[in-house]
């Protein structure tokens, strides 16, 4: 199947909105980890979201750098985020693909801007740059990402069975968020 461009859905949040936690447990974004990444965005022009994170000791594999692992996880939330706000489709990662070009040292923080790229049937097709220090400071990590569109029950049925629930009494995600059959 052919790779189309794709738009950011009419109800999507516009530019410069500020993105909530989704999940307040969520590694990458929720409030409730105390060595998460806490990554914070705001919907970028066009199709992208802008992301920062500040790497932290918690977040280490060599003394003082970032451990690649950790920057993959702060590039799948990203991702996810930009896939997940922007479509308002429920998507999981099926594939994530990254390269680590500079070391990213605890302290400093990493910028990234995401876009979707395009679709194909249930696959959306992201990408992002994560720039040290700055918005425009040297691309230190790049990543691709495959997302793959599910239903609601994938949270439910593989997950917590009340994974929606949850989400909903913390006035995170509901159901009417998501454009379940786009
Ligand atoms: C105001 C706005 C409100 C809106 C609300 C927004 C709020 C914010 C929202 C959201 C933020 C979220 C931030 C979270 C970020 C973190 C995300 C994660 O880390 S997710 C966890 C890790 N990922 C998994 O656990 C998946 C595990 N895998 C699976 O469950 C399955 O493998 C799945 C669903 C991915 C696919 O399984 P199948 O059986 O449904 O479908 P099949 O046919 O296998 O795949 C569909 C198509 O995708 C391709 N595909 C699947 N995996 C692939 C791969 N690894 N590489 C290449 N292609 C792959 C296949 O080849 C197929 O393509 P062909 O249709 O045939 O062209």
């Amino acid at each position: 199947m052919d790779t189309e461009p794709v738009a950011p859905h009419p109800d999507a949040p516009t530019a410069g909105s500020k993105l909530g936690v989704h999940f307040d447990e969520c590694f990458g974004c929720g409030n409730e980890q105390e060595a998460g990444l806490h990554l914070q965005s705001t919907v970028g022009e066009g199709a992208t979201v802008r992301s920062q994170f500040t790497v932290t000791e918690a977040h280490q594999g060599a003394p003082g750098l970032a451990h690649g692992g950790l920057l993959a996880c702060a590039f799948d939330e990203a991702l996810g985020s930009t896939v997940g706000n922007l479509l308002r489709r429920p998507a999981v990662t099926g594939r994530l693909e990254t390269d680590f070009r500079r070391p990213v040292p605890v302290g400093s923080t990493l910028h990234i801007v995401a876009k979707l790229d395009g679709v194909a049937g249930r696959k959306i097709y992201v990408s992002a740059d994560g720039h040290l220090d700055a918005e425009d400071g040297p691309v230190a990590v790049r990543a691709r990402g495959l997302f793959v569109t599910v239903g609601l029950e994938h949270f439910t049925s593989h997950g917590d069975a009340d994974a929606l629930e949850k989400m909903r009494a913390a006035g995170r995600v509901k159901r009417e968020d998501w454009d379940i059959n786009p």
